[in-house]
């Protein structure tokens, strides 16, 4: 065996160990969470207060245990050699035995563990080597080390392919994977950012946005106590796109993010599709100030307030109703719960009105017995009282036999003056809101006067038609017009596919992160037909300002540099200011094929069987317009590959991709182009379009 290939082997060995000895540790680790939490839950509790406290330990350890046990795969998978002869291992998370100066293992997240991801030639940061392990299951399989110190290769020292090459090469499995391993420095440094803000990442298909996204969020969660405290939303643009996403963040022990839609976050079930020209409309800010207009317009704009008390009936003038609305308004809540402030304040001033009646009439009926029996009877009284030893009773205030917190608590209870007070001040849910504002075309016009009238008329939808996508965060500002702000906000959020964002569903997102500490990643080249905005600028001014450091990501490790080529084109049509990524990967030409109409399932499946035979271990998918997935579902797409509609092919990654018609993809909605340059950038290896017909060898051409 020659000698390189005995300190390989040796090298291996030498690894094994430390990792053997790392999962010891976690072993135990577990085996003691698993034994503390079964203690807890079999403690007895004897009241309300400890079974709380046995609730909260309860939870603490079973998220513990669910983090030790996410990073149990791929545990280790690093090692710095520093100059000074310091070794760190560094992995998922953190392992130290005892008091001993340098831990077992160092959390990549750790300040320690900064330079494996940093360190170059130029910039070796103090270190000599760094070595990346191979590790399946619990078996260290090879290792291979870059020398960053200019020394040369000595015994020990593995000089190998580089890991990156070999995670990019890797079969896609349908689920993203974590690369925590193969951080490149130019990621490395805005996951690792100090910055609390906004962070906006850009950059073409591919360049690891996501990834960026992710364990950006994991690095939240790690060393920024206070906002993991408040908790870590991640927002993606579909169910399908936080399905593939979903691995990432439990392998690298974090369960504690909550990964969600719009809708999902707006507890809303979409459940019809409207055209996009409407759903850009109703995607505009401006919706924000017609449903503030309209619920302002309900809150006692004008009038008197007349209501029976007993036998009476009292009436407030206008003045004092205004008032009462000021005092409201002026609480600063919500419209229901500042409904009650209203009620309070009318219900004080009616029983000053019938405390003032009470006053005057018993000073009447006084006066008449006066007149007509020639006696003071408060003078009587005071008489009486004395002959039964009061010497000094006051005279009595006929405002003292009036019982104003009696009276208050009977009004409050009453059903006529709530009756009354709705019709000022109505009760409002958002879903009543929302629709009445869309109801017809002259509210629309009263309250989004902004709009021309041919958009007004577009808006309006029929009061009994089932909630789309773009009316979600209609319904989420109405709630938060008429109930509040949401019940949970987040320390730090996350919103992949940001670019997707409308103005309206930015007002979502800014009303669950107070702090405004987010990270959002996105490219404006493979923006949606809903989307407005054309740059980060016109997208989060509204919000921000001019408040959110941007950083540009330059190379697609997904796709191949044939691929890109292909798009090139494309790209400059749809997004003429953006460069190119460059990509690290090389690899087959895409091939053009048509097809004729009537035969494009056959095509399709023709060349399917073809790749599965060719490269039966790959991911492969199916790409076309949304109105074609129906005839390929039929003709059995799904034996070979994935069926993606084009309008839910963002974010996702395959090792195969055929795209079915990329003509009727580019015209099937508008911004129908950046629909396309989606699709033909989803794989990793080999890409195929299938063009139908003769128009289509026009538009391929054109690609
Ligand atoms: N440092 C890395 N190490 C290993 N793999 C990486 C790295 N960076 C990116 N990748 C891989 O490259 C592919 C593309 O990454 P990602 O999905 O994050 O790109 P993106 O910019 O979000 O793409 P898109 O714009 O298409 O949504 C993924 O398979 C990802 O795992």
């Amino acid at each position: 065996m020659p000698q390189f290939n005995r300190d390989a082997a040796g090298q291996v060995e030498v690894e094994q160990a430390h990792v053997a000895a790392m999962y010891r540790l976690l072993d135990e680790r577990l085996a003691d969470a698993r034994a503390q939490l079964a203690d807890v839950l079999r403690s007895s509790t004897d009241s309300a207060g400890e079974v709380y406290a046995r609730d909260v330990a309860a939870e603490h350890l079973a998220r513990r245990i669910r983090g030790l046990e996410g990073a149990e795969e791929g545990l280790a998978f690093g090692r710095v050699d520093g100059a000074d002869g310091t070794v760190l291992h560094i992995g998922r998370l953190g392992l130290r035995v005892g008091d001993r100066d340098l831990p077992l293992l160092v959390d990549w997240r750790a300040d320690a563990a900064r330079p494996f991801y940093e360190a170059t030639t130029v910039h070796p940061m103090g270190l000599r080597r760094r070595r990346h392990l191979r590790v399946e299951g619990r078996a260290v399989r090879a290792v291979s080390d870059e020398l960053l110190d200019g020394s040369s290769a000595a015994v020990g020292d593995i000089v190998g392919d580089g890991p990156l090459t070999e995670a990019l090469e890797a079969r896609r499995t349908g689920r993203m994977r974590a690369a925590v391993a193969t951080l490149q420095a130019e990621q490395d440094a805005i996951v690792r950012s100090p910055h609390r803000g906004v962070t906006v990442v850009q950059g073409g298909p591919g360049t690891g946005k996501t990834v960026v996204a992710l364990h950006r969020a994991a690095y939240v969660l790690y060393a920024f106590p206070g906002a993991a405290a408040r908790g870590v939303l991640v927002l993606g643009p579909n169910t399908r796109f936080l399905d593939y996403v979903s691995q990432v963040l439990p392998s690298l022990g974090e369960n504690d993010v909550l990964l969600a839609t719009c809708a999902e976050l707006a507890g809303v079930e979409p459940a019809a599709v409207e055209s996009f020209d409407v759903a850009r409309l109703k995607g505009s800010s401006a919706l924000a100030e017609a449903l503030a207009d309209l619920v302002h317009s309900l809150q006692a704009p004008a009038g008197a307030f007349v209501v029976r008390a007993g036998q009476q009936s009292v009436r407030l003038e206008r003045g004092e109703v205004a008032a009462a609305r000021e005092a409201a308004l002026a609480s600063g809540l919500a419209h229901n719960p500042a409904r009650e402030v209203f009620k309070e304040h009318l219900i004080d001033a009616v029983t000053d009105a019938l405390e003032r009646g009470a006053v005057e009439a018993l000073e009447q009926i006084d006066a008449e017995i006066a007149e007509s029996t020639g006696m003071d009877l408060d003078a009587a009284a005071e008489a009486d009282l004395r002959a039964l030893g009061f010497d000094d009773a006051p005279a009595a205030d006929p405002a003292d036999a009036f019982d104003a917190d009696a009276v208050r608590a009977d009004l409050s209870g009453d059903a006529h003056v709530d009756g009354a007070v709705e019709s000022l001040w109505p009760r409002l849910t958002p879903e009543v809101v929302v629709r009445d504002l869309l109801a017809d075309a002259r509210t629309l016009a009263r309250h989004l006067p902004s709009l021309a009238g041919d958009e007004r008329s577009r808006l309006v939808r029929s009061p009994d038609a089932a909630w789309t996508d773009a009316d979600v965060p209609l319904l989420d500002e109405a709630t938060a017009l008429v109930d509040g702000l949401p019940e949970r906000s987040f320390g730090h959020v996350v919103v992949d596919e940001a670019q997707e964002l409308t103005g309206m569903q930015w007002r979502m997102v800014m009303r669950r992160c107070p702090a405004r500490s987010m990270t959002l990643v996105g490219d404006f080249a493979q923006a949606g037909p809903a989307t407005a905005a054309s740059d980060w600028s016109q997208a989060l001014g509204p919000h921000l300002g001019n408040r959110f450091s941007l950083h540009t990501l330059t190379v697609s490790y997904r796709t191949t540099q044939e691929i890109l080529a292909t798009t090139h084109g494309l790209l400059a049509r749809i997004a003429p200011s953006q460069t190119p990524s460059r990509s690290i990967r090389h690899g087959d030409p895409p091939r053009h094929l048509t097809a004729c109409s009537h035969s494009v399932a056959t095509t399709v499946a023709g060349e399917l069987r073809a790749q599965a035979a060719s490269h039966p271990d790959d991911l492969l998918a199916v790409i076309c317009a949304d109105d074609r997935v129906e005839e390929l579902a039929c003709a059995d797409v799904a034996r070979w590959a994935r069926l993606v509609p084009a309008s839910e092919a963002r974010g996702l990654e395959f090792d195969a991709i055929v795209v079915v018609a990329p003509e009727e993809i580019a015209a099937a909605r508008p911004g129908g182009e950046r629909d396309l340059y989606v699709a033909l950038t989803r794989a990793t290896k080999r890409l195929c379009t299938i063009a139908v017909n003769s128009a289509s060898q026009h538009t391929s051409g054109r690609l």
